[in-house]
């Protein structure tokens, strides 16, 4: 095999990036790989540029240590670039959503195990204007504390630096209130929202049941509106995205559907995140390409 890997050298607390050459040494050791070209990423990294170097270089396979920001600028690189090389995501980030949606390895026998076994899955991708995402996309209440928690910190502390973050912008984001509009399968939808979400898979911002009822392979966006409502009904909504059972509380809109557009009515520069990198701001317009990556899971994934 012949393997790109970009390496995020900072993602996560950095077990895996400190695993990778013991990894890689197995696995040539063993044959499975005959040549492996690693490059670390750094903080202005060109991962357009790094990545249109593959083209008609006969990789076999595209390695992505990192977290969820890392795999999304890598996709994007991959997906501008036209690239037809399977992925392989080893998660090595804070919360690492979509490598616990799809089992994916992060010990040193299970990541060999998973390039051997090399099991290819098509997978959907996900646009929003300009920006491809995987996983999922975000705005409103919650929705900008992945971006506004520095590198830093998040190294230093793991998930907690997410929480501390969220509880110090949560009170304040609390009183606000914003209006969005959605359009999708000729329906309009205006609603005064506290976030929303669109998922491609099931799990998001650490909760693996996010959005029940989605597959990654079905053409599909789930969509998940939390509505502003009192405090209370706000926090027994969150209680319930443990279960998966928020989708049927009264203060939630879930919605599946292959076209969207979402406006936000009253609030100019309200970011979008998506899959925890900066993703543009309103309107905003989805697409979904079905199967059009293609993944390596692990041998047990029935998803
Ligand atoms: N060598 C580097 N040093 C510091 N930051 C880097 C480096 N390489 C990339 N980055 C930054 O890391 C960010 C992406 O981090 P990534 O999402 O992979 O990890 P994480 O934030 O720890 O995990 P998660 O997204 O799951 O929370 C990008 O915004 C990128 O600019």
């Amino acid at each position: 095999m012949k393997v790109k890997i970009i390496n995020n050298p900072s993602s996560g607390t950095q077990t895996l990036q400190k695993n990778l050459e013991i990894i890689i040494g197995r696995l040539i050791l063993d044959n499975t790989l005959k040549e492996v070209d690693k490059v670390d990423t750094t903080i202005d990294f060109d991962y357009y540029g790094e990545v249109s170097k593959m083209k008609d270089q006969n990789y076999d396979l595209l390695i992505i240590v990192g977290g969820d920001g890392t795999v999304n600028n890598v996709i994007n690189a991959v997906a501008k670039n036209d690239i037809d090389v399977p992925l392989l995501i080893l998660p090595a980030g804070t919360v690492n959503d979509l490598g616990k949606y799809l089992n994916l390895p992060t010990s040193i026998e299970g990541v060999c195990s998973i390039i051997k076994n090399n099991t290819v899955k098509e997978i959907d991708l996900c646009k929003v204007n300009d920006k491809y995402f995987i996983n999922v996309a975000a705005s409103g209440l919650l929705a900008d504390i992945a971006i506004k928690t520095p590198v830093k910190s998040k190294t230093a502390f793991g998930s907690f630096a997410y929480y501390a973050q969220g509880i110090k912008e949560v009170p304040k984001q609390l009183f606000e209130t914003l209006k969005f509009k959605f359009e999708y399968d000729n329906e309009v939808l205006e609603t005064e929202a506290l976030l929303f979400l669109v998922l491609n898979s099931k799990s998001a911002g650490g909760f693996s049941n996010f959005a029940p009822k989605a597959d990654i392979t079905d053409g599909l966006f789930d969509v998940c509106i939390i509505k502003k409502s009192y405090p209370l009904n706000t926090a027994g909504v969150f209680l319930k995205i443990f279960s998966g059972e928020h989708i049927n509380d009264p203060n939630v809109v879930y919605l599946q559907a292959d076209n969207l557009k979402v406006d936000c009515l009253n609030k100019e520069n309200l970011l979008i995140d998506v899959d925890g990198e900066h993703g543009g701001t309103f309107p905003a317009t989805f697409e979904i390409k079905k199967k059009a990556l293609k993944v390596i899971v692990g041998v047990n994934d029935k998803k």
